[in-house]
């Protein structure tokens, strides 16, 4: 059985740790369960499954996509290590523009749920190759994003100077993006 874990302080955040079964081949372990999440009363469906390769030293993010394409995400890494990264984007969220970050690793292959309303993104701590599912189709007008390292966020990355791409340079700090929407 797996172990799963939910996030104190930040409502809606759920880490899962499966179950791996070594032996003289190699290992085993169940990577998605739908029910992990059914038991917890989490009903999403899956419909993009995405995959990316990033060098050590990469920092993806923080990205969502506004309504009605949002998408919650069931995420991983199959080889590498990652420090995974969500802000808390929800409008009357009592944790709005709070963040969380959990290791991502190649040993435990542990899983994070991130519900619609968080900002995602990752930093690359070992090379690493990062899949993830999603619950809404890719929709490139609706991609949004708040910076990286906005001091207001106070997000430890544990990596500087990434390696980044020019649009994640770009995305507004968490009180542009709050004075323009409001929140998600
Ligand atoms: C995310 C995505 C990108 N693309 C294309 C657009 C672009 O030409 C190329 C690379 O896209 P990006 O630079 O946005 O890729 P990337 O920076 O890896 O974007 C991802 O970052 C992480 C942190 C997330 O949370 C994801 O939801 C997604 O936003 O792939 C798709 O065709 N489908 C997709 O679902």
């Amino acid at each position: 059985m797996a172990e799963l874990r939910k996030i104190p302080n930040l409502d809606g955040l759920v880490e899962i740790f499966p179950r791996i079964f070594h032996d003289d081949r190699g290992y085993f372990l169940e990577s998605f369960r739908e029910d992990w999440l059914t038991n917890l009363g989490i009903e999403e469906r899956w419909v993009q499954d995405n995959q990316s390769f990033s060098q050590k030293g990469t920092v993806r993010g923080l990205h969502f996509q506004h309504e009605p394409h949002a998408q919650a995400k069931l995420v991983r890494v199959v080889s590498g290590k990652v420090l995974d990264v969500v802000v808390d984007l929800r409008k009357d969220s009592p944790t709005f523009g709070k963040y969380f970050s959990t290791v991502l690793d190649s040993e435990r292959f542990n899983l994070f749920y991130v519900p619609k309303g968080f900002a995602h993104g990752f930093a690359v701590l070992e090379d690493a190759v990062f899949v993830y599912k999603c619950s809404n189709y890719y929709n490139r007008e609706s991609e949004g994003g708040i910076l990286w390292n906005d001091p207001a966020l106070g997000i430890d990355w544990g990596v500087s100077d990434p390696i980044i791409s020019e649009k994640d340079k770009l995305w507004p700090s968490i009180q542009e993006f709050k004075e323009q929407t409001g929140g998600l």
